[in-house]
């Protein structure tokens, strides 16, 4: 089983993925870190030379890949949920928590992260707030279809966000097993 982590940049997939791995004594890993190990380049050089479609590609080709894994926290790419195969993929898998936060909170935590704004390119040419705001309202459909578990990723803090996703996907599977059990009854 993989736990996916989805929502936009800055809602704080990374930060949670490696404490709720922690509390899980699983592993995580960080999908756009792999995506740029394997082309040996960072984001916003992929964008560059290949375009946003050529990064596509690469990510839902890796997160397939690392979707393949057992007891593993996935963070994923802020866009990976664009691809249909790819919100296919995760679902299959395992559980997948969106950090909804509003797009106020994102744009402050990425305006504030200057090593993140060095290495993602800008997907609109905007400034920050506007392209939060357009982007999110785009793909928030998107987050809550993808979603099995929804989480308020602004008013907590990192340890009790992964607390909670503990908590909530260990009462899931609880309740998946006693219907599964109930099944095998009748
Ligand atoms: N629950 C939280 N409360 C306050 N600050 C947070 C919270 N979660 C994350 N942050 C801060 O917000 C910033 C972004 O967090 P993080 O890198 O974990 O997000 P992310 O979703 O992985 O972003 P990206 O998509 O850019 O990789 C960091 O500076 C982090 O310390
Ligand atoms: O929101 C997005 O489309 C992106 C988010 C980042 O995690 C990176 O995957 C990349 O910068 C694109
Ligand atoms: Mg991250």
């Amino acid at each position: 089983m993989v736990i996916t982590l989805i929502g936009y940049r800055g809602c704080g997939k990374t930060s949670v993925a490696r404490l709720l791995a922690e509390r899980l004594g699983w592993d995580w890993i960080d999908a756009d870190v792999v995506i740029e190990q394997n082309a040996g380049q960072s984001i916003k050089e992929i964008f560059d030379t290949e375009g946003e479609p050529g990064f596509r590609q690469r990510e839902r080709e890796t997160i397939h890949q690392l979707l393949q894994q057992d007891q593993l926290i996935l963070a994923s790419g802020g866009g990976a949920i664009l691809n249909e195969q790819t919100r296919t993929d995760m679902q299959a898998s395992g559980p997948v928590v969106w950090l909804n936060a509003p797009a106020e909170t994102l744009a402050e935590r990425i305006e504030a992260d200057a090593l993140s704004q060095s290495q993602r390119p800008s997907l609109t040419g905007k400034s920050i707030s506007a392209e939060v705001a357009e982007v999110l309202e785009q793909r928030e459909p998107l987050y809550r279809e993808t979603a099995t578990v929804i989480i308020d990723a602004a008013a907590s803090s990192p340890e009790q966000i992964a607390r909670k996703i503990e908590q909530v996907i260990t009462e899931q599977q609880q309740h998946k097993h006693s219907e599964q059990d109930k099944g095998n009854l009748s």
